[in-house]
C-alpha cells in the first residue's frame, strides 16, 4: 500500500541516486546497509554453538526398522535398528564419543558428526519392547509414547518418534493433544523403505529429525519427512510409495531442509500461557469417523449413533455439504446431537475449510452440528477424543472447545496478515519488499531495546506487526534471555505469554533461569518455574562450581537463586566439595544458611575434615 510516508521514503531514495548533495536519512541508511549492503548473505548464516544437545529417540516400529520375515512380508525386527545406525559414520562419531563422553554414556548414545549446525547433538534410541507395525498401534500407544517423553522431559532438549507411516498422522495429532504447555521440540518421523536397504528415505528422515530436535526450539508435535518440517495436527498420508509421503495441505511447512535450514518462526505454534508441561494421560475411545456417500442408508447411520459412542467426526461433501433432501438423515444427527452426542462437521476434501456457503451446509450447521473448520479427519477424531476425556469440563465447554485453535489444529480466522510497526513507519519503511527484508533484522533489535526499555506498548505494536518474541540476536540471545537480566518481572511474564520459549540456549548454553540466576532474580526465577523451566542437567557440575563459588562469596542471596531453581544443593564442584563444606571452612555460621540447605540431608560426614580433605 502506498502512503504519503512511503511516497516521500521512494522519492529520498530516487534523489539520492541523482543528488551527490544530499545527506543520507535514517531510513536510506537502513536501506542501503540491509538492501544492497556488501556482504550480506541473503540465506540463512550458521553459527556456531558451545556444547552439546541430547535428543532422545523413541523407536517404535514402523518400515524404517523393518526386514522381510520367512513368508517375505516385512516385520519391524527387534534389537538391529540401533546396531546399524552406529555403523554409519554420518549417523555416529565414534571418534568424539570415545574421547569425550563417560563410559556410561559411551553406551548409552550416539552422536551426530559435527555439522556446520550449532550444537553437536547426542541421541539416546529406546527401542520399545514390542516394536509394532503403525496399524497395529492404538490409543494405548498414543499414551505410552505420552508417558515415556514426560518421563524424559527435563534430560533431553528434544524428542524423536520414529514411527510407522501408515497411521503416524493420527498418533502426531493425539500427541499433539495430549502434551498441555509443551515447550520443547517434538518430531515423529519414519520412512517408506528400510533403512537396512541402500535406497532408503529413512537414514534421511531420521538425520534431518535429530539436527532438528538438537538445534532448534520448535515447542510443537511436528512431523519430518523429505526434508519438510511439518505441524503433526495438520498432516495426512498422502502416497502409498512416495518418498514425499506426507502433506500438510491447509498449511506451509514449519521448516525446510535443504543447503540451509530454513524455519518459518512465524508459522510455530507459540506458548502463550504461565503452565507447566504436563500429559494429558486419558483418551475417550468412543469416537468414530462416517463419511457420507450417496445413498448412505439411515440404518447404517443409526447403527453408527449407538451408544458408547459420544463424539463422530462427519466427513460431508465439499465445503461441509449433506443432501438437505434426506429429511431421515437430518433427523437422525439432530436427535443424535440433542442426545449429547458431539457431531464435527469435516470436509471429504483433502484442502480447504468447511462454512455454511450452501443450503446443504447451513443446515448442519443450524442443527447444531460443529463446524470442524479445516481440520483434518486426523486431527478432528483424536481432538474429540481428547476432549471427550476431560471430565472437569461439561459438555458446553467441550462444544466450544471443539471449535477453538488448541495447537494450531484449524485455522481460525485471522489471515495472518500483519500491519507495519509504528516504528517502520516513522522511518518512512512502509512498502512490502522494505518490511520483508528488514524484519528480521530489524524487528529483532526493536524488541530487545523495548524489553530493555520496559515499553510493552511499542512492543505490543511490534507483534502485531509479525515480531517473533522467540527471535534470537547474534548470540543465540532471545528478548527473553534480556529480560531475565534485566530483572524485569512484568516484561518475562509479558513474553511467556507472548510466544517466548523458556527452553532456548544461548551461544554458551545459558538459558533463561541461568541468566536470572545469575542475577539473582528471585521472583522471576519462581515465574520462570511456575512455567516449567528447568536448570539444563548437563550444566549439573557447573551448578556445583556456582554453588561453591557462591558460598565462598558469602552470597546467600545466589544460594537462595539456585535453591528457587530447584537446584540440588549438595552437588559438589569438581573438586568433590559441596557449597556446606566451604561455609564450613570459611568459619560462616551454618545456620545462617540453614534456611536454603533445610532440604539437604546434612551429613556430619559432610561438615567433617575429613572428606574435605579427599
Ligand atoms: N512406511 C511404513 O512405515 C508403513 C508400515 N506399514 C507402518 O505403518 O508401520
Amino acid at each position: 500500500m502506498h502512503t504519503e510516508r512511503n511516497a516521500d521514503a521512494n522519492h529520498l531514495l530516487s534523489n539520492h541516486e541523482t543528488n551527490h548533495y544530499h545527506t543520507p536519512s535514517a531510513s536510506e541508511i537502513f536501506l542501503r546497509t540491509f538492501r544492497s549492503g556488501p556482504g550480506i548473505p541473503s540465506g540463512p548464516i550458521s553459527r556456531s554453538k558451545e556444547g552439546e544437545s541430547r535428543v532422545l529417540v523413541l523407536y517404535t516400529g514402523g518400515t524404517i526398522g523393518m526386514m522381510k520375515d520367512d513368508k517375505k512380508a516385512y516385520v519391524p525386527i527387534p534389537n538391529a535398528f540401533e546396531k546399524y545406525i552406529r555403523r554409519i559414520p554420518y549417523m555416529h562419531d565414534e571418534e568424539y564419543v570415545g574421547t569425550r563422553l563417560s563410559a556410561t554414556e559411551k553406551s548409552k548414545f550416539l552422536v551426530l558428526p559435527e555439522m556446520t549446525d550449532k550444537t553437536r547433538v547426542l541421541y539416546h534410541i529406546q527401542e520399545y519392547s514390542q516394536l509394532l507395525d503403525s496399524s497395529n498401534m492404538a490409543m494405548d500407544s498414543w499414551i505410552q509414547i505420552a508417558l515415556d517423553i514426560q518421563k524424559s522431559y527435563e534430560a533431553y532438549d528434544g524428542f524423536v518418534i520414529l514411527h510407522g507411516t501408515d497411521t503416524l498422522a493420527y498418533t502426531a495429532s493425539a500427541l499433539s493433544f495430549m502434551f498441555e504447555n509443551l515447550g520443547k521440540t517434538v518430531i515423529v518421523t519414519g520412512s517408506q523403505i528400510p533403512v537396512f536397504e541402500s535406497r532408503s528415505d529413512g537414514r534421511d528422515n531420521i538425520l534431518g529429525a535429530l539436527v532438528l530436535a538438537g538445534n532448534y526450539v520448535i515447542p510443537e508435535v511436528t512431523v519430518f519427512f523429505r526434508n519438510n518440517l511439518f505441524r503433526g495436527n495438520r498432516t495426512m498420508k498422502k502416497s502409498t510409495d512416495a518418498f514425499f509421503a506426507f502433506d500438510s495441505p491447509n498449511m506451509p511447512p514449519i521448516a525446510k531442509i535443504g543447503i540451509n535450514i530454513e524455519v518459518n518462526a512465524q508459522a510455530i505454534f507459540r506458548p502463550s500461557t504461565i503452565e507447566k508441561f504436563r500429559v494429558h494421560p486419558t483418551l475417550n475411545p468412543n469416537v468414530g469417523l462416517l463419511r457420507l456417500f450417496p445413498n448412505i442408508t439411515i440404518q447404517a447411520v443409526r447403527a453408527f449413533f449407538q451408544p458408547p459412542i459420544e463424539g463422530v467426526v462427519l466427513q460431508t461433501y465439499g465445503a461441509g455439504n449433506i443432501p438437505s433432501n434426506r429429511i431421515d438423515l437430518m433427523e437422525e444427527l439432530k436427535a443424535a446431537s440433542r442426545r449429547g452426542i458431539l457431531i464435527i462437521n469435516c470436509t471429504q476434501c483433502i484442502e480447504g475449510s468447511v462454512c455454511s456457503t450452501y443450503e446443504t451446509g447451513m443446515i448442519l450447521a443450524q442443527a447444531g452440528i460443529i463446524p470442524g473448520v479445516d481440520m483434518t479427519p486426523e486431527a478432528a477424531l483424536t481432538k474429540l477424543s481428547y476432549v471427550l476425556s476431560k471430565t472437569d469440563w461439561d459438555l458446553n465447554t467441550k462444544r466450544e472447545l471443539m471449535q477453538r485453535n488448541l495447537r494450531g489444529e484449524l485455522s481460525s480466522g485471522q489471515d495472518g496478515s500483519t500491519k507495519p510497526s509504528r516504528m517502520l513507519t516513522n522511518y518512512g519503511l512502509i512498502t512490502k519488499e522494505d518490511q520483508a527484508e528488514l524484519e528480521s533484522v530489524i524487528l529483532p533489535a526493536c524488541i530487545i531495546q523495548n524489553v530493555i526499555e520496559g515499553n510493552i506498548p511499542e512492543l505490543e505494536d511490534l507483534k502485531n506487526s509479525g515480531a517473533d518474541f522467540s527471535s534470537e540476536n547474534g548470540d543465540f540471545r532471545t528478548p527473553l534471555h534480556i529480560a531475565c537480566c534485566e530483572g524485569n518481572l512484568e516484561m518475562v511474564e509479558y513474553l511467556l505469554l507472548n510466544g517466548a520459549c523458556i527452553h532456548m540456549k544461548d551461544r554458551y548454553g545459558i538459558t533463561p533461569l541461568l541468566d536470572a540466576i545469575h542475577f539473582d532474580n528471585h521472583d522471576i526465577i519462581k515465574l520462570l518455574m511456575k512455567c516449567g523451566a528447568h536448570l539444563p542437567l548437563a550444566h549439573s557440575r557447573n551448578v556445583g562450581e556456582e554453588l561453591c563459588s557462591a558460598a565462598a562469596k558469602g552470597s546467600l542471596k545466589r544460594l537462595q537463586s539456585f535453591q528457587f531453581a530447584g537446584a540440588d544443593l549438595s552437588q559438589p564442584d569438581f573438586s568433590g566439595n559441596t557449597a556446606l563444606h566451604i561455609i564450613y571452612v570459611e568459619g560462616a555460621r551454618p545456620t545462617q544458611y540453614m534456611d536454603c540447605f533445610n532440604k539437604v540431608h546434612v551429613s556430619s560426614e559432610m561438615y567433617s575434615p575429613k572428606y574435605r580433605s579427599q
